[in-house]
């Protein structure tokens, strides 16, 4: 098999070069790439993994050219850069590191703060201008002032914390903090509202969502203190720029410090100019620490992924460790297959997917071994499925996925899983097994007890229990020229229904399955591949 090869689109910390070797992965690094879309597009479909910063744009053409692609990895947090429905539709994993670079940032806004209180770059221009303006710069006192969360997670958490440090009285705004939480962080859990009539200072800590875009409009900025200061280091688009620059030309805000734009790069943008705004260019994350920190871990994760499966602080997918990866395995293996194998057999419009669990699978991290089983079911009618789309897939067609969850007292196996495909024209169901070989099996099929491990080419066959079926059958596929490898027979009861499953040397064309179903005892057969 051939290295997995990653291609880093963005100026991420070299390190991150270093450790993709060490795990034995080729890597191109190309710190520039990511502004060149084109260029981008060109050459990604070479690559099995994308590494990226804030600049590479993941649009759906470059996924559309990304037909090895299996993950990007964000070195850092936001992943607006990356069209998550459409790499998820592709089955892509986006992972990003979300703690990396979140004190260097909270730092970052910490400082913004003091920047705005004590005009320290518009007194530094000054000064080194030779204007020594003493009696220009009157700042204003930090401690015992009012600061305005507006979002409370990670990066708010140690704003705040430092805030404290700092003898600042904190509230915040954030649905999602509970009292708890807040009691422990030392901060008032407020209404926006509240926020903006009670804050000296004002700092953005949220993502930008429906929610969230302009939750500074015009009309908040009008509710806030006169002489408020607004600093912006999460996402541009937070705060309405326009109304904000009109609120400090009318000098109802005082100061505002953003790092972050609606449009980045910003070459030009409304509140440029101002004598009390402060800019930095997107530098939130950028220190030498939190750089390393992101780039170390992304590359691992990302690493991780390619050679275990392991899947860790990914956007679209549930996380898979390092340790369950290998026990996982075998079982992602059984629910592809048994979704596959009933897939193949259905013809009619799938309503719904039913996937139990018994024993100790039950335990394991069944929402990937879902996706797994949805994949199988699906993938005969869309090639291009897999266990990150399938969730989605399914959805968007209305196909209702259901998982159980049993304790194993009723069943032979310590680990048995179950799927029923609920067709328009019938139900179908199969289960199966891993043994300690670790290899998948069928041991139940129509609720028939049977014993057959999968492979590539086989054949499925209904039938009547009758005495001469199986003498045929093997002369059958002998004069056709098909060797049997493996042949696993059940049935429920002496002279009832039977079934037989399969595995032949050669793929089984329409006329050997024509003279099958012509026995006077079959009912159906079809071949099945896997
Ligand atoms: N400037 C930079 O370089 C830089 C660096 C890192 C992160 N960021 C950005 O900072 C932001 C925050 O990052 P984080 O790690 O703290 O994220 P986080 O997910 O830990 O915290 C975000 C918080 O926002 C809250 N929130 C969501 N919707 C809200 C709403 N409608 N009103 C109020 N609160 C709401 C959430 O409950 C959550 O607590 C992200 O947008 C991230 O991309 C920017
Ligand atoms: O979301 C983030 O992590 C920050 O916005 C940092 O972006 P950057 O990696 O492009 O500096």
């Amino acid at each position: 098999m051939s290295k997995p090869r990653v291609l880093i689109s963005d100026a991420l910390s070299p390190a991150a070069v270093e450790i993709f070797k060490q795990r034995g992965i080729e890597v191109d690094f190309q710190p520039d790439l990511g502004k060149d879309k084109d260029k981008l597009a060109a050459i990604i479909g070479d690559y099995d993994g994308l590494a990226i910063r804030s600049a590479t744009k993941v649009t759906p053409k470059i996924l559309e050219n990304a037909s090895r692609l299996k993950v990007v990895g964000r070195a850092g947090i936001g992943v607006d850069n990356v069209d998550l429905p459409a790499a998820t539709a592709r089955g892509v994993i986006v992972m990003n590191t979300p703690f990396g670079n979140s004190i260097t940032t909270a730092e970052h806004a910490i400082a913004m703060m003091f920047a705005l209180a004590r005009q320290i770059p518009q007194a530094d221009a000054s000064t080194q201008a030779g204007k020594w303006e003493k009696n220009r710069f009157m700042g204003t006192e930090i401690t015992a002032k009012t600061l305005g969360l507006i979002g409370c997670g990670n990066i708010g958490a140690i704003v705040a914390n430092r805030a404290n440090g700092l003898h600042m009285h904190v509230v915040a705004y954030d649905p999602f903090l509970s009292a708890d939480r807040a009691r422990e962080l030392n901060v008032e859990k407020v209404e926006l509202d509240e926020l903006l009539t009670r804050a000296d200072f004002i700092t953005l800590h949220t993502p930008l969502t429906d929610k969230t875009r302009n939750i500074l409009s015009g009309d908040a900025i009008a509710k806030t203190k006169p002489g408020v200061r607004i600093i912006n280091c999460a996402r541009g688009g937070l705060v309405d720029e326009v109304a904000l620059r009109a609120a400090l030309d009318s000098g109802h805000v005082a100061g505002a410090a953003f790092d972050v734009f609606v449009e980045e790069p910003a070459k030009e943008n409304p509140l440029f100019g101002h004598p009390n705004v402060v800019c930095t260019p997107h530098l939130g994350a950028a220190t030498a620490e939190a750089q390393e920190n992101v780039a170390l871990q992304v590359a691992e994760q990302m690493s991780n992924y390619l050679i275990s499966g392991a899947i860790e602080n990914a956007i679209n997918f549930p996380s898979i460790t390092a340790d369950e990866a290998p026990r996982l395995r075998p079982f992602v293996a059984l629910a592809e297959k048994l979704g596959s194998f009933l897939g193949q057999l259905t013809e009619a419009e799938i309503r719904g997917i039913r996937i139990e669990y018994e024993g100790d699978v039950a335990a394991m991290n069944t929402k990937a071994l879902t996706s797994a089983a949805v994949t199988g079911a699906l993938r005969p009618f869309l090639p291009e499925i897999n266990m990150v789309s399938a969730p989605l897939v399914a959805r968007e067609r209305g196909i209702m996925v259901e998982e159980l969850k049993r304790d194993n007292e009723q069943s032979d196996y310590d680990s048995f899983i179950r799927i029923t495909i609920d067709a328009k024209d019938m139900p179908r169901h199969a289960g199966g097994t891993v043994f300690h070989d670790g290899k998948p099996r069928v041991v139940e099929i129509r609720g028939i007890d049977v014993d057959a491990e999968f492979a590539p080419h086989m054949l499925y066959v209904r039938n009547a229990d009758q005495p001469g079926f199986i003498g045929s059958f093997g002369s059958l596929l002998g004069d056709s020229g098909v060797n049997i490898a493996t042949f696993s027979l059940g049935r429920d009861a002496p002279g009832g229904d039977a079934i037989c499953f399969v595995a032949i040397d050669q793929p089984a064309g329409k006329d050997v399955l024509d003279k099958i179903e012509a026995l006077p005892q079959v009912k159906r057969a079809r071949a099945v591949n896997f």
